[in-house]
């Protein structure tokens, strides 16, 4: 059986502007299964951020219903969702996110505490392949751009999550950098079969994703 890890059932997001309603997203159809890798185009303010946003519980969708991991959200509390999120879930944005006043090993073994599990050779596996190895020790703002983004995939995947939500996750890198670093990210999140949900403008970078959705007007085209 295959595993679901996200389904959207005639989901619809509004937002309230100026006392206007604004339909972002209209009664969309989706499905990730375990190991799915897709890129998330669409022009800006189409609704890809919020599309994320809700599959990462940041928002709720007005009506529809949002399965993960084969579990319907409706019902889930805040405890739930932040559950999900520790285990489940690998964020990796374009700004990193990376806590700044912690060393890149902590960084990396941030999401490792949360769920009391220890390095382990996974950990190590991730700094080799990200070429990471002699900079375990520096602070996090010392790095070069190129070095944050590696640290930030290390992080988002050293919990093995079974999805990671990606927005713009090259963005900051110039192209070769960026090809690099995509190549190094669908290999690793595919040794334990993470799904990949990436929002990018980069076509060469969703040619690294098996799948793509692209958002206009509220709807998604595959
Ligand atoms: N919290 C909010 N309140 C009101 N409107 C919002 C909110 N979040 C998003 N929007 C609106 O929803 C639309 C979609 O925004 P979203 O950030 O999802 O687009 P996007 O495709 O990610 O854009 P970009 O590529 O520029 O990042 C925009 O019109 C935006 O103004």
């Amino acid at each position: 059986m295959t595993d679901q890890i996200v389904e959207l059932q005639k989901i619809t997001k509004e937002f309230i502007d100026g006392g206007v309603s604004h339909r972002v997203l209209d009664r969309i159809e989706l499905l990730l299964n375990a190991g799915d890798t897709v890129a998330l185009t669409g022009a800006s303010g189409s609704g890809k951020s919020t599309l994320l946003n809700l599959i990462a519980g940041f928002e709720r969708p007005n009506t529809g219903s949002l399965s993960l991991l084969s579990d319907d959200t409706s019902a889930w509390n805040d405890r739930h969702w932040s559950q999900f999120r520790k285990t489940s879930l690998g964020v990796v944005f374009q700004q990193f996110n990376l806590l700044t006043p912690l060393n890149v090993k902590d960084n990396i073994a941030f999401p490792l505490r949360l769920n009391g599990l220890n390095w382990d050779k996974w950990c190590e596996h991730l700094v080799q392949s990200l070429g990471l190895e002699g900079l375990l020790e520096r602070h996090v703002d010392t790095l070069s751009g190129g070095q944050q983004q590696r640290v930030a995939i290390a992080r988002s995947l050293a919990h093995k999550p079974k999805l990671l939500l990606a927005d713009e996750p090259t963005g900051n890198l110039d192209q070769t950098a960026s090809l690099e670093v995509m190549k190094l990210l669908c290999q690793l999140a595919g040794e334990h079969n993470t799904s990949i949900l990436m929002v990018t403008h980069s076509l060469e970078c969703a040619d690294f994703m098996q799948r793509r959705w692209h958002l206009d007007n509220g709807q998604v085209h595959e």
